[in-house]
């Protein structure tokens, strides 16, 4: 997402941050400084010292190791909204948070599953998502905060997946191009909502760009596509004829069960215009060009 406004608002204004060290690369492409989610006189600093008027907030535990470690996730995802949302407040910040698929449950209708509808997600992932929704919404209409949210399917880029439930996609490829062999954490039936990363970055940034009468809401449904992992593995056959995949469902099936299968996201699509660029044909084309170069380029 830095690079994506950098090009459109100039390198040393976007400033990225994080805990962990960054590659060689992303050092060279602009700013980018140490910032724990968990230390607020930290976070006022930065945004003092770097006259900062806009945050997005990525860091979280996706749901997979969320629920590998309960209470760091609660503390990252749930603390870290609080600092975020008041130092918006206190320094009146436009504010980003991504919510996810994740923020639904087993109650919760799955095909389609709408905007507003039941949600009680039985992951801490989910969880945390709901109550940065609710959050985000209470600071907009107590205190008039521009706080704006996105609730994303499972992202599939060629870059190392955090921990979720949807990450089988993405490894999914970088086997497939590897060794032409991939064991899947899912039933081949596990149909899930998903989206290339370029038309998640498009999402954001034409959602944040809105103006803000335009929105009837403040947390939307976004998609592009959904699809199964027998379905992936046929699509992605046409370019690794022979690839074998095997299923081996895990804890993670049991999340996957509770999500949505398919995202209604025409509230987003009537209010301000979104429409997605890949459908899965596409996302396959481009993953395998780009996971294909990685792959290419750790052999020599
Ligand atoms: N990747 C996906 O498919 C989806 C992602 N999202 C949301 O997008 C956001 C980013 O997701 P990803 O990039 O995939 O996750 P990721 O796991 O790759 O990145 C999360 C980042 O948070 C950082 N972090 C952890 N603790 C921190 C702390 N105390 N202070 C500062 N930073 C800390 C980590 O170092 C990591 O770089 C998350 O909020 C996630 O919920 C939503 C839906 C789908
Ligand atoms: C869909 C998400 O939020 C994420 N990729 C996960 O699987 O946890």
């Amino acid at each position: 997402m830095a690079r994506f406004l950098r090009v459109k608002y100039g390198q040393e204004n976007v400033l990225m941050s994080d805990i962990i060290k960054p590659t060689k690369s992303t050092a060279a492409e602009g700013p980018y400084i140490f910032a724990d989610i968990l230390d607020f006189k930290g976070l006022q600093e930065i945004v003092v010292s770097h006259r900062i008027d806009w945050i997005i907030h990525f860091s979280a535990l996706l749901s997979a190791v969320g629920e590998q470690n309960v209470p760091l996730a609660v503390r990252v995802n749930i603390e870290g909204v609080h600092n975020v949302i008041e130092l918006a407040k206190q320094y009146r910040l436009r504010l980003f948070v991504p919510s996810t698929i994740g923020s639904f449950g087993p109650d919760s209708p799955r095909n389609p599953t709408p905007n507003v509808t039941v949600q009680r997600p039985r992951t801490i992932y989910g969880v945390s998502k709901v109550h940065a929704e609710l959050l985000g919404e209470y600071y907009h209409h107590r205190f008039g905060l521009d706080f704006r949210c996105l609730r994303f399917p499972g992202v599939i880029s060629s870059d190392p997946p955090g921990g979720g439930t949807t990450d089988y996609a993405v490894f999914m490829f970088f086997e497939a191009l590897r060794t032409g062999k991939f064991e899947c954490y899912l039933r081949p039936d596990t149909r899930l909502p998903m989206m290339h990363i370029t038309d998640c970055l498009r999402s954001l940034w034409e959602f944040l760009t809105v103006p803000p009468d335009q929105l009837r809401r403040r947390v939307y449904n976004v998609t592009a596509m959904s699809f199964t992992p027998e379905e992936l593995a046929e699509e992605l056959r046409k370019y690794v004829p022979h690839l074998q995949v095997s299923y081996k469902p895990d804890s993670r099936q049991l999340i996957a069960d509770s999500w949505p299968q398919v995202f209604d996201d025409s509230e987003a699509r009537k209010d301000w215009g979104w429409e997605h660029k890949y459908n899965l044909e596409e996302l396959v084309k481009t993953m395998v060009r780009e996971v294909g170069a990685q792959v290419q380029g750790q052999k020599n």
